[in-house]
């Protein structure tokens, strides 16, 4: 660990500040692949690749990641966690095995249907599992940290809803994407209708997918928008990603988190609601110590170094 001591006089809000004591740190990178602390669940696998981001790998291979009623349970707690982890500034999703995800888990889709005989008391607690089922997902977009998920061969029906809360979706060149509910006899209701036609910005685009469940490859889904980069193949995918989350970690987490809570905010209000939103935003985090250490690392063509949030 290197640390240095410096005075340094700067100008911020029309006022001389005088910052005795600027200490570098230099980065110490973990070794990923490592099981991080405090994260240990059945159906996901939590390593810390680079220093500030994890990495949330879907983990049944054997099933092809299909969505039991422990991964619904655990993607809560793992991304509540992560909402307040001071050491995570970024996350990468990712699927083990031989594709992302397969979707919701069909043999335990019976178990949802409540015992009750009267058609009012089995509805009103139908009604909560889905909601339950629809903050599994919602978590990781009311998660401050960004999350980039990484996606290669298959991702169906829940993968759609899964990907659509995430920040930045890459995939690989074999990857393909299909709102498969229709063909379960479902309307998707975790997600996918509600985001998938803000993310592709395609309205009519989103409905074809939602009423013949049809298969988007790859290319289409570049051109779509639904991705923002196609890599050769799984590896090259979630490295991109990790590189991604990385570059994401070494900013400001203040401005970072605020970019995410105002885009998010501002996706679903007018524009003039979101820009008196992130006025009182700013009016709060531009007093923050990050614009500050941003603007000496500029001057002294040096990176940021950020305390933990
Ligand atoms: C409140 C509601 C909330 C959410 C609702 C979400 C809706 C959906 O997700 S709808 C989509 C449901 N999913 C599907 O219809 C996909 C079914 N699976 C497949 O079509 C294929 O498995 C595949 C994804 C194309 C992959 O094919 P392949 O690689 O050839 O693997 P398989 O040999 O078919 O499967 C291996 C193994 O995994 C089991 N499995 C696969 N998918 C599921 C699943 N969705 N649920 C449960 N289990 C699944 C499959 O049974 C095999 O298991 P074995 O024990 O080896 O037999």
């Amino acid at each position: 660990m290197l640390s240095l001591a410096r005075s340094i006089r700067f100008v911020h809000g029309g006022n001389i500040i005088n910052v005795a004591k600027l200490t570098l740190t230099s980065r110490k990178m973990s070794s990923g692949g490592l099981e991080a602390a405090g994260y240990s669940f059945e159906t996901l696998k939590v390593t810390k690749p680079r220093e500030y981001v994890l990495q949330v790998e879907l983990n049944r291979p054997e099933k092809r990641n299909a969505m039991n009623a422990a991964f619904w349970r655990e993607m809560v707690e793992c991304f509540n966690k992560v909402s307040t982890d001071p050491d995570c500034r970024s996350v990468v999703v990712s699927g083990a095995g031989k594709l992302f995800t397969a979707g919701i888990d069909l043999q335990e889709i019976a178990s949802l249907m409540p015992m009750e005989s009267d058609v009012g008391r089995k509805s009103m607690k139908l009604k909560g599992a889905i909601a339950r089922y629809q903050d599994t997902f919602t978590c990781m977009e009311k998660c401050p940290k960004p999350v980039i998920v990484a996606v290669h061969n298959a991702c169906v029906g829940g993968g759609i809803d899964l990907i659509t809360a995430c920040d930045i979706r890459y995939c690989s060149q074999d990857a393909w994407f299909q709102v498969k509910e229709v063909d379960v006899g479902l309307a998707a209701d975790v997600g996918t209708l509600q985001r998938l036609p803000k993310v592709v910005g395609n309205d009519s685009l989103a409905r074809e997918l939602a009423y013949t469940a049809r298969k988007m490859m790859a290319d289409e889904a570049m051109r779509c928008g639904l991705v923002s980069r196609i890599l050769p193949d799984r590896e090259s995918t979630i490295e991109a990603a990790i590189e991604t989350a990385a570059l994401i970690a070494s900013k400001s987490p203040i401005a970072v988190q605020g970019s995410k809570v105002s885009i998010v905010y501002s996706r679903d209000h007018s524009v003039q609601e979101g820009l008196e939103h992130i006025a009182c935003w700013n009016s709060a985090m531009l007093q923050s110590e990050d614009v500050m250490t941003a603007a000496m690392a500029a001057v002294e063509k040096k990176p940021a170094e950020f305390s933990k949030l």
